[in-house]
């Protein structure tokens, strides 16, 4: 007898493991509906690094399906959806060489450069890789950890991204998925192979890395032994990064923009046209279907909004209109527009600015970095009157969604669903058990149903403006560190 006896199909469970935590979902794979949930936090490193152990994922995964309850253990089939890009370096013994670098440690902005140059330039490796990488991209971790910490590359014996680790912990098969692969700048979106040339010129052995999964295929099932969180035998997914699975999660049609305020804002669509972005704006992402995710990526988004409102002693919510004061909120540097030195910047500041039209300026930098690109993740004939969908734990915010529809002049939709990665990752457990679609179970189980707010008209003063600085102030924001 089961423990969720109203559950009208088998269990499936979905995850989440992002930057700062891991959330773990048990649905009903006949309905959707959420029968238990768990979170756990990670630890991210402060200061320049952006470092996270990859034990603590799998602890903290142990830890938010313990919180399930014994429900957890009659999943019939498990998916992990994961940040993307950070890079995990096992030993022989399959444990971690290092902590993980992770997408938002800009230390490898250098590397990055270099590699663009090698390659023959921003083109080719857009025509190449679908991306041009910039630090965020684990090729340049990887570039960097041979330079900086050659003994840590030489005891690597296996390279993952956090999803392929935590997949791996559960079926102990090295495997990885398309649309994770697609942010590491070494997998081919042209050929959807590894590219060989990337990875003599960063010293990769291809052999240390995982086998790329079919979309939809059982990639193996939960070993035995340990204090593992599943039973034996249950079916394990490929998993993806984690905006593919959120796309999952929302059943995505092509056409249908998406703004994904987390630690990371990004804003994406899905298409059926391979992108292949010349000016790194848009990454070109393969989806976990055998589609494409185009996707632009913020690394100042609900933590450096955050960090301003504690600093002004501010609730996130107590901002206020009406100012003139310019915040560009690049805490950790920027990732678009690509600025990795760049630092937090103010103009404008008077003796009438109020602290909150000071918060509200850092939520008008953090949503304009994200809408400049809007358009650029969109396919030329898409319906620009569609609402944009809303996600991530920033779109619980009133602040947020007041800013979103100000600055974007469209409707807002906010899913009622509040872990779409997760769910999407419980939708692609659900495909493997059942064949089908996941894009179309997560339809079936209605996870964008939510408020639809009306358009505003849009603020085109304030836009311009933040753009009118962002382009006066770009030397002092691209000036690199002394000696770089
Ligand atoms: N009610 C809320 N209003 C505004 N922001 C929120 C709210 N709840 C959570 N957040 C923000 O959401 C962020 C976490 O979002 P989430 O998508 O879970 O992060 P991750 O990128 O790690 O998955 C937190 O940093 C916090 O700033
Ligand atoms: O780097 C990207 C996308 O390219 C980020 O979206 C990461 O995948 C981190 O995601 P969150 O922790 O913010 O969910």
């Amino acid at each position: 007898m089961s423990s969720a006896p109203s559950a009208q199909g088998p269990l499936v469970v979905g995850v989440d493991s992002s930057t700062q935590s891991t959330k773990a979902l048990v649905v009903d794979a006949a309905t959707g509906r959420i029968v238990a949930s768990g979170q756990a936090p990670h630890r991210v490193s402060a200061g320049e690094a952006r470092e996270s152990d990859p034990q603590e994922w799998w602890e903290a995964l142990c830890a938010a399906l313990r919180q399930c309850g014994p429900v957890a253990r009659e999943a019939a089939a498990v998916s992990v959806g994961g940040q993307q890009h950070g890079l995990v370096t096992l030993d022989k013994g399959g444990n971690p060489v290092r902590p993980a670098l992770l997408w938002n440690d800009v230390r490898s902005a250098a590397q990055a450069r270099s590699l663009l140059e090698r390659l023959g330039g921003p083109k080719e490796w857009a025509d190449r890789l679908g991306s041009v990488p910039g630090p965020s991209f684990t090729v340049t971790k990887w570039a960097w950890l041979t330079e900086h910490e050659p003994a840590a590359a030489r005891s690597t014996a296996a390279v993952r991204l956090p999803h392929d680790y935590l997949t791996e912990r559960l079926t102990g098969l090295g495997t990885t998925d398309r649309g994770d692969a697609s942010g590491t700048g070494w997998w081919a979106s042209a050929s959807e192979t590894y590219d060989e040339e990337i990875l003599g010129m960063v010293g990769l052995d291809p052999a240390l890395l995982p086998r790329v999964a079919r979309p939809g295929e059982i990639v193996g099932t939960v070993r035995d032994g340990g204090e593992l969180p599943f039973s034996k035998g249950t079916l394990v997914a490929p998993g993806t990064g984690d905006n593919a699975a959120a796309a999952l999660g929302l059943g995505l049609h092509s056409g249908t923009p998406v703004l994904s305020l987390g630690t990371s804002g990004t804003v994406y669509a899905v298409s059926e046209h391979r992108p292949a972005d010349p000016t790194g704006t848009v990454a070109g992402f393969a989806d976990a279907r055998g589609g494409w995710l185009p996707l632009a990526c913020t690394l100042n988004c609900t933590l450096a909004v955050d960090r301003m409102a504690a600093l002004l002693n501010l609730d996130r919510e107590a901002v206020a209109p009406g100012g003139a004061v310019t915040l560009l909120p690049y805490l950790d540097g920027e990732r678009t527009p690509n600025l990795p030195h760049a630092t937090g910047m103010v103009h404008g500041l008077r003796h009438d600015t109020t602290p909150g039209q000071l918060l509200q300026a850092a939520y008008d930098g953090a949503v304009h970095s994200l809408l400049g690109a809007l358009d650029r993740v969109l396919d030329t004939d898409a319906d620009r009157s569609l609402p944009l969908l809303l996600i991530g734990g920033g779109a619980r915010g009133a602040a947020w969604q007041h800013t979103v529809r100000r600055l974007s002049g469209r409707p807002v939709q906010v899913p009622e669903a509040q872990e779409l990665v997760a769910l999407g990752a419980a939708a692609q457990a659900a495909g493997v058990l059942t064949g089908e679609d996941p894009s179309a179970i997560a339809r079936r189980w209605g996870t964008t149903q939510g408020p639809v707010l009306d358009p505003m008209e849009r603020d085109d003063e304030t836009l311009s403006r933040i753009s009118g600085v962002l382009s006066d102030a770009a030397p002092l924001l691209d000036r690199a560190p002394h000696g770089e």
